[in-house]
């Protein structure tokens, strides 16, 4: 499975020129790399001008443009995050896109980041995480701080998600924390995984890019800079079930002992 990730910087509440920087990339990485699937970073419409969302969260036509483009290349589209209005409220969410434009899976970002007051302006997600069926495997798809919660992880990987995306703006200084935690999440759960972060900076941060593809042993196969790129990698994710055989962790697993007791 051929993965592209598109490291974009995201002009601060211009769903218009990042609707046009997006077009412009995935006609790029389509004609150069010939990848099955192609994945974008969180929040690309409009970053965090949190703020306007009224005005700038899309209201359906992005999700409908996002499904042209994947039919249009006959590519799996990862379409990261965008602001949406939806049922009366703000989300931070995420669709996944056929090769023939229909959506496969849809996700509203659980976990609200405070640091970048997203709880102020956003409402949680009431569907929780979902797996789909990707290229004749299983994955799974998370926004940015929802990384930092192993036990949402794990639920997918228990879910039979071998691969999981991670569409990202996250920023300096916690570079060193994106890139373990990626890693912790793929070696713990011996899954793949795809992380897409933006570059650039707006009035209240700085973004890390550094994208990176695990596999599932927690091998960086590739990874980005701070500037603007595209990633791209052929995964085998094969590898998964091979893994999983080797080091037997889901077998291994004994949950009903895990609840802690208090010594007297
Ligand atoms: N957009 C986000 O959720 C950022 C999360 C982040 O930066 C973190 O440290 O966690």
């Amino acid at each position: 499975m051929r993965i592209s990730l598109i490291q974009m910087d995201v002009a601060f509440g211009d769903p218009a020129v990042n609707q046009r920087r997006v077009a412009k990339k995935l006609a790029q990485v389509v004609e150069r790399e010939h990848p099955d699937v192609v994945a974008l970073p969180e929040m690309w419409n409009a970053g965090y001008d949190l703020t306007r969302l009224d005005r700038i969260a899309d209201r359906g036509e992005l999700v409908e443009w996002m499904g042209q483009k994947s039919r249009e290349y006959g590519i799996t589209l990862m379409g990261g995050s965008i602001a949406e209005v939806k049922d009366g409220g703000h989300y931070n969410a995420s669709y996944v896109f056929s090769p023939q434009g229909d959506v496969v899976a849809q996700y509203r970002k659980l976990h609200l980041f405070r640091l970048m007051e997203e709880e102020k302006f956003l409402l949680p997600g009431p569907e929780g995480p979902v797996t789909f069926p990707i290229g004749g495997y299983r994955a799974g798809m998370i926004i940015c701080y929802d990384v930092r919660f192993p036990e949402m992880v794990r639920s997918l990987a228990l879910e039979g998600a071998e691969l999981l995306f991670v569409s990202a703006e996250w920023p300096h200084p916690r570079l060193n924390h994106w890139r373990i935690l990626n890693q912790a999440r793929a070696i713990e759960n011996q899954m793949a995984v795809a992380a897409i972060n933006r570059v650039g900076s707006d009035p209240n941060n700085t973004f890390c890019g550094h994208s990176m593809v695990l596999d599932p042993w927690g091998k960086v196969l590739a990874e980005g800079g701070e500037g603007e790129e595209t990633l791209t990698v052929d995964l085998e994710l094969a590898e998964v079930a091979r893994i999983r055989r080797q080091i037997p962790v889901f077998e291994d697993r004994v949950p009903h002992m895990y609840r802690i007791g208090v010594s007297p």
